[in-house]
């Protein structure tokens, strides 16, 4: 069997994408698995480590300016749907999923206007672009909540949850500290800035190495690529205390183990990752996100009492404060452990790959 599996542009649509690969390859060890992304973006790297071949198109989306690169827009368009059909003739998928961002449009496109069958994995509670564009045209949609007839046609609706990779829950928490250098003697604190880090969390974080060292609490802080340089710098004092920063963690299954309490942007692949994982955590939802998809992500747990919100608007004030006093209060963990594993949905994967199947078998 021949799939091709396009989208990429953050972790949040990657991820998900090499989750079905892994649970695809795990069914028919021989398939032929081929990624399509975009030129220049995330997914031109860690599809590649994740053990998988990709092609890069050259597409980009539209600037909200008026620029010279937009006039240029269509043309791009026009040969990144030649360039996807092309792609498609010469590989021959039997089936092609799109998992949104830019590339997943042409290539959805030059498959479902090839009458070969197409599905759609939507993470968010709130649709993507590029998906409600494409929803009239392929097969399947999977999504991860409920209510979304709004932006899709009903009866191609199916509710599987978000594919997370298997190994995400079962990372070793002895491995975990060994792996990180940190001290199995004191709690851990793990903050994720989603896959690009997070410019709120990384201030609020520098500005409490000191507490978190006077707590005793040691620190694996995930800064994303921009902060990087300055992050190193800042925890550079407190080595011996185990404060640790890193641009991008490979190893999320070993980040999530080490981990006792978890503070996140709500992106929807981390909300599922917490559930799955079951750790107690302090959400602080993007405001940069279309329709302020990150609150509801975040309120699907916080309403159920499972985990806390801090809005980025006060971050800066309540962030620790917050993670401070859950990190001191053991059974208040266990509490919002036990709830959030109780909204994970570990069949999102197979359910998804299942769809898939039985779309290549009709
Ligand atoms: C700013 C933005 O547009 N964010 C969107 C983006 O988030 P973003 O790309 O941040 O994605 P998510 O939070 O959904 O998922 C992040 C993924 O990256 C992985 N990871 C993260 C950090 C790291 O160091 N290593 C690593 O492997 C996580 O394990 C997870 O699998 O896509 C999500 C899913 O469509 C949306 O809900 C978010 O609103």
């Amino acid at each position: 069997m021949k799939f091709i599996i396009s989208g990429g542009g953050t972790g949040g649509h990657i991820f998900p994408a090499v989750a079905i690969a892994n649970e695809i390859r795990r069914r028919q060890p021989d398939a032929e698995i081929l990624f399509v992304g975009a030129n220049g973006r995330m997914e031109m790297t860690r599809v590649p480590e994740a053990g998988y071949s990709i092609v890069g198109l050259d597409i980009t989306g539209l600037q909200r300016r008026l620029t010279p690169q937009n006039l240029l827009f269509p043309v791009r368009v026009f040969r990144s749907v030649r360039a996807a059909g092309k792609l498609i003739e010469q590989f021959r998928p039997d089936a092609v999923v799109g998992v949104g961002g830019y590339a997943s449009a042409p290539v959805l496109l030059a498959a479902t206007s090839r009458g070969i069958p197409s599905l759609i994995q939507e993470q968010n509670s709130y649709a993507g672009l590029v998906n409600k564009l494409l929803a009239r045209r392929v097969s399947k949609i999977c999504v991860a909540y409920d209510g979304m007839e709004k932006f899709f046609p009903a009866d191609k609706l199916v509710l599987t949850g978000n594919p997370i990779r298997t190994e995400i829950a079962l990372g070793d928490r002895a491995e975990a500290l060994a792996f990180f250098n940190l001290d199995p003697a004191k709690k851990t604190l793990l903050v994720i800035g989603g896959s690009l880090g997070a410019r709120t969390l990384n201030q609020a974080t520098a500005a409490a190495l000191p507490r978190l060292a006077e707590a005793g609490v040691q620190l694996l802080w995930q800064t994303g690529k921009l902060y990087y340089p300055e992050a190193r710098q800042q925890v550079a004092p407190y080595a011996a205390q185990h404060l640790h920063a890193l641009e991008f963690i490979q190893r999320m299954d070993l980040a999530y183990a080490a981990a006792d309490v978890v503070i996140s942007r709500a992106g929807a692949l981390s909300v599922s990752e917490l559930c799955l994982t079951g750790k107690a955590s302090v959400l602080v939802p993007s405001p940069n996100v279309a329709e302020d998809h990150q609150t509801k992500n975040a309120l699907a747990l916080v309403s159920k009492g499972a985990a806390v919100l801090v809005t980025d608007e006060h971050a800066a004030v309540r962030l620790y404060d917050e993670t401070l006093r859950l990190l001191a209060d053991p059974a208040r963990q266990q509490t919002l452990s036990e709830r959030v594993r109780e909204l994970a949905r570990p069949a999102a994967t197979t359910a998804i790959v299942d769809e898939l199947f039985r779309l290549i078998k009709n």
